[in-house]
């Protein structure tokens, strides 16, 4: 049996804000070249987690390891090998995709040729446009190529498609197989359970703080429709959204 290599190690997270606990007792491990999906309610504390892996922000008890290294003891090593998306506001309006992917390369200290990264995520033709001509599928893959710049090991989406029609979302579910096959583990939160479903190789469900469920999706359903589970209508063999990608096509666009 193949022995999955945990990359990113959460133990026993806990983070207050003040009496608040959003983080209780918090515990999973990622493996190594997964996609790995963090999933529940609104507040449940998915984006703490993350930000506190990411090392952008504190906690208050627990051991977190990225690749060996400890986030109390080695947050700048950390920083080196993840991609994380930036908030939009970090695009400086007047510059193009490539002169921003360019200004990130410097600041990373990156040797890596922009043209290739806007290719990785389709965007060459979009080389000279400013980020905010961009479609938001286009903006959301471009956000992705800038988590790639550092050529990182790990990469962190949070809520990657949200907003997008059904036809970028698929484009950005290929797009993330395409960067985990190359080999980096990927990170995602989502509120969307088919691309949960489809996308992602393991899911943790988190409820106010804490982790309820932990598997392969196909494992969670299974043991679900196992314990007698049963849906309560008859389900057609196609839904709207087959209906929207079989009329307009599966091609990148906008
Ligand atoms: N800076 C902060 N100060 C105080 N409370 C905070 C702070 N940041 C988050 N919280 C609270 O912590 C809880 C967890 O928030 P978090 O953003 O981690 O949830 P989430 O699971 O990412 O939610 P969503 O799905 O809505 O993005 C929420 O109740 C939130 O109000």
């Amino acid at each position: 049996m193949e022995i999955n290599k945990a990359i990113i190690s959460v133990k026993n997270l806990v983070k207050k804000y003040d009496d608040f606990i959003a983080v209780q007792d918090l515990s999973f491990e990622v493996y190594e070249n997964e996609i790995f999906g963090l999933l529940g309610p609104n507040g449940a504390g998915k984006t703490t987690t993350l930000e506190i892996i990411e090392t952008l922000r504190d906690k208050t008890s627990g051991e977190i390891i990225v690749d060996g290294l400890s986030v109390d003891k080695h947050a700048n090593a950390i920083k080196q090998i993840i991609g994380v998306q930036l908030q939009a506001a970090g695009y400086y309006p007047n510059l193009n995709l490539i002169e921003l992917i360019e200004l990130f390369a410097g600041l990373y200290g990156a040797d890596i040729k922009p043209m290739e990264m806007l290719e990785k995520v389709n965007l060459q033709d979009k080389a000279k446009a400013k980020y905010k001509a961009l479609s938001g599928g286009q903006k959301q893959r471009f956000s992705i190529a800038t988590t790639l710049i550092n050529q990182p090991k790990i990469i962190f989406l949070d809520e990657p498609t949200t907003g997008l029609d059904p036809q970028a979302r698929r484009n950005l579910w290929d797009l993330i197989v395409q960067i985990r096959d190359a080999g980096t583990t990927v990170v995602i939160t989502t509120h969307y359970m088919d691309e949960a479903e489809q996308l992602c190789d393991r899911v943790a469900f988190v409820e106010r703080g804490k982790i309820i469920a932990i598997d392969t999706p196909d494992n969670l359903i299974d043991q679900l429709v196992n314990s007698g589970f049963e849906r309560k209508k008859e389900v057609k063999k196609a839904n709207l959204e087959d209906v929207f990608i079989n009329l307009t096509g599966k091609e990148w666009r906008e």
